[in-house]
């Protein structure tokens, strides 16, 4: 079975509009909301692709509802723990004249000890050997910074793979319990290095700070830079450039959650790592090219336009 957790699900709120005076009343075209946060994208995506899959974590009492159509919608299998308050709104701001897309993300009501000793005690019961476990996102107000620090080493007791995409502390903890597969993008890396984040890199610069996520407790890397593709650098030693499909960008909030939920069909799959890297650059960019989570049809049509090209003379060890 594969686990999704999301500690801090969000409804996600685009608002479309041609300017954008700040300061001043604004008029917008458009809005929208969706269901959010990365391992509900997550879960979502790999439900569609047909993998067993079961979404967890935190959502408020307050607007419960919206998430539990959705996942019904979906046919998604879900047991969430719940707390007194509402599940955050996050406001993408696209400017269509700029091609600008401002985010405001919400830090969440605050989750109480209980629900997080819930939600622990929820795994440490339901995880079994051979299982996935993919956690993600920012952790709500009132939560440990080391949540998933706790969940890698509740994983690592019960030989359970686990994936971790967040940032910062939480990141930095969460390495420690050397988790299987990160999958930052440039950003968040600095960011957790605690480095000047920078316009462009070199491949070299890119290796360096490849190597120091590693000594924090890294394992294999996925590092997404949105329509410039990606990188995997494998820790056996092999570094895959990836290349991406082709289309029409729509609205790429949850491509880097979707690139996720691909690298985990093929890897709950068994599909060679050249295959499973075109599922994840083939999801990520079947959502960018929709306005919400790309389809199973998307993602296959996309497969045959993603390159995958093993880099030589990579120092990894
Ligand atoms: N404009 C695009 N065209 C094609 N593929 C894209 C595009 N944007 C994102 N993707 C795909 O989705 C992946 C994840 O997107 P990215 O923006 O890097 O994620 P994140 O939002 O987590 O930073 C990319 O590596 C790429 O494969
Ligand atoms: O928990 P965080 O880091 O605030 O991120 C949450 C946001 O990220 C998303 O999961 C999208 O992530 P990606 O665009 O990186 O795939 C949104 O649904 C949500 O608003």
């Amino acid at each position: 079975m594969i686990y999704t957790i999301t500690a801090n699900p969000a409804l996600d709120c685009a608002i479309e509009c041609n300017q954008i005076d700040l300061g001043e009343t604004n008029y917008y075209q458009h809005s929208y909301s969706l269901i959010g946060g990365k391992g509900i994208n997550v879960a979502i995506v790999l439900n569609r692709l047909g993998s067993p899959v079961l979404a967890t974590g935190f959502l408020g009492n307050n607007n419960k509802t919206l998430f539990e159509e959705d996942f019904e919608k979906e046919k998604l299998n879900h047991e969430f723990v719940y707390f007194d308050g509402a599940t955050r709104i996050n406001y993408k701001i696209k400017n269509l004249a700029a091609h600008q897309e401002t985010e405001l993300n919400g830090l969440g009501d605050v989750v109480s000890n209980e629900a997080t000793e819930s939600l622990l005690n929820f795994l440490r019961h339901e995880l079994k050997k051979g299982d996935l476990v993919i956690a993600g996102g920012s952790l709500p107000q009132g939560v440990n910074k080391s949540l998933y620090l706790e969940i890698g080493n509740i994983c690592q007791a019960k030989e359970v793979t686990y994936f971790l995409d967040t940032t910062k502390d939480p990141l930095r903890l969460g390495l420690q319990s050397k988790p299987y597969l990160i999958k930052p993008n440039l950003a968040e890396i600095a960011e957790v290095l605690e480095q000047p984040i920078k316009q462009s890199y070199s491949f070299v610069e890119i290796e360096k700070m490849v190597a120091e996520l590693r000594s924090l407790g890294a394992n294999n890397v996925l590092l997404s830079m949105g329509g410039q593709g990606s990188y995997y650098f494998a820790n056996k030693g092999k570094t895959y450039k990836i290349g991406i499909a082709k289309g029409k960008v729509v609205n790429s909030v949850g491509a880097g959650d979707s690139m996720l939920a691909g690298f985990a069909f093929g890897y709950y799959e068994k599909l060679s790592v050249e295959e499973t890297l075109k599922y994840a650059a083939s999801a990520g960019g079947a959502t960018a090219f929709a306005p919400w989570l790309g389809t199973k049809k998307a993602i296959e049509a996309h497969l045959n336009e993603i390159s995958i090209q093993q880099l030589e003379g990579e120092k990894w060890k």
